[in-house]
């Protein structure tokens, strides 16, 4: 895969973005009660995010951080899980990615939302430092809705990255 001369930065909607990735339970999932591992969740959570904001970035991306993730119901072996995950929101550098987990028997057809989660990813030059990324355009009363809770969660995080860095630089003057 040869990497394009020059990247564009021109605005972007959702939609080009977004990720629909269905992936079959196997036994292999399992954790010790028979249901699906919680990690397991969260690493397919991880790829579906990590893609969405490749294809939003067009470069290398590293996840920065994972937000608070509830697992509303549990996933069963044999189900199809399936991972859709969207832009909600690009800073500068970073993108916060929502992905929504959703089971479905795939006998009935009865589905179930699973969980949610919110991750922001890092788009990455050549040489591994932080690169721009291009604007999001909002196109639906639910991409506005969404762009409108990520900024409040993404100034929610901003704030405990500035407590915590304060604390730390507080403990290191305490112990000089
Ligand atoms: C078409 C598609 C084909 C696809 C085909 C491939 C298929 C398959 C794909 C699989 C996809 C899997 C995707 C997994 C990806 C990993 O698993 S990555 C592994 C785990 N993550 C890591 O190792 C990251 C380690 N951390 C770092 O490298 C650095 O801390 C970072 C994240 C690059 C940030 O560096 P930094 O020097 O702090 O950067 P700084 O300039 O201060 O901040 C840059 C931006 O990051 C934000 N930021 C920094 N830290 C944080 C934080 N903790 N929380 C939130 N934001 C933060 C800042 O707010 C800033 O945002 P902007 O204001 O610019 O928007």
């Amino acid at each position: 895969m040869s990497a394009p001369e020059k990247r564009s930065l021109d605005p972007k909607p959702v939609s080009a973005s977004h990720v629909v990735m269905p992936q079959r339970m196997l036994p292999s999932d399992a954790n010790p009660a028979g249901n699906v591992h919680g990690g397991v969740i969260l690493k397919y959570i991880d790829t579906a995010g990590g893609i969405c904001a490749i294809r939003h970035a067009r470069s290398a991306v590293v996840t920065a951080s994972i937000d608070r993730m509830d697992f509303l119901k549990p996933a069963y072996i044999g189900e199809v899980v399936t991972f859709m995950a969207s832009v909600n929101l690009v800073g500068a550098t970073s993108m916060e990615v929502g992905v929504r987990v959703e089971c479905e028997n795939p006998i009935t057809g009865e589905t179930r939302h699973a969980g949610s989660a919110y991750l922001t990813y890092v788009a990455l030059d050549a040489e591994r430092r932080p690169q721009a990324v291009p604007p999001l355009i909002l196109e639906s009363d639910a991409d506005r809705r969404r762009n409108r809770e990520a900024a409040a969660r993404r100034e929610a995080r901003l704030q405990e990255r500035r407590r915590e860095r304060d604390s730390q630089l507080q403990h290191q003057s305490e112990n000089s």
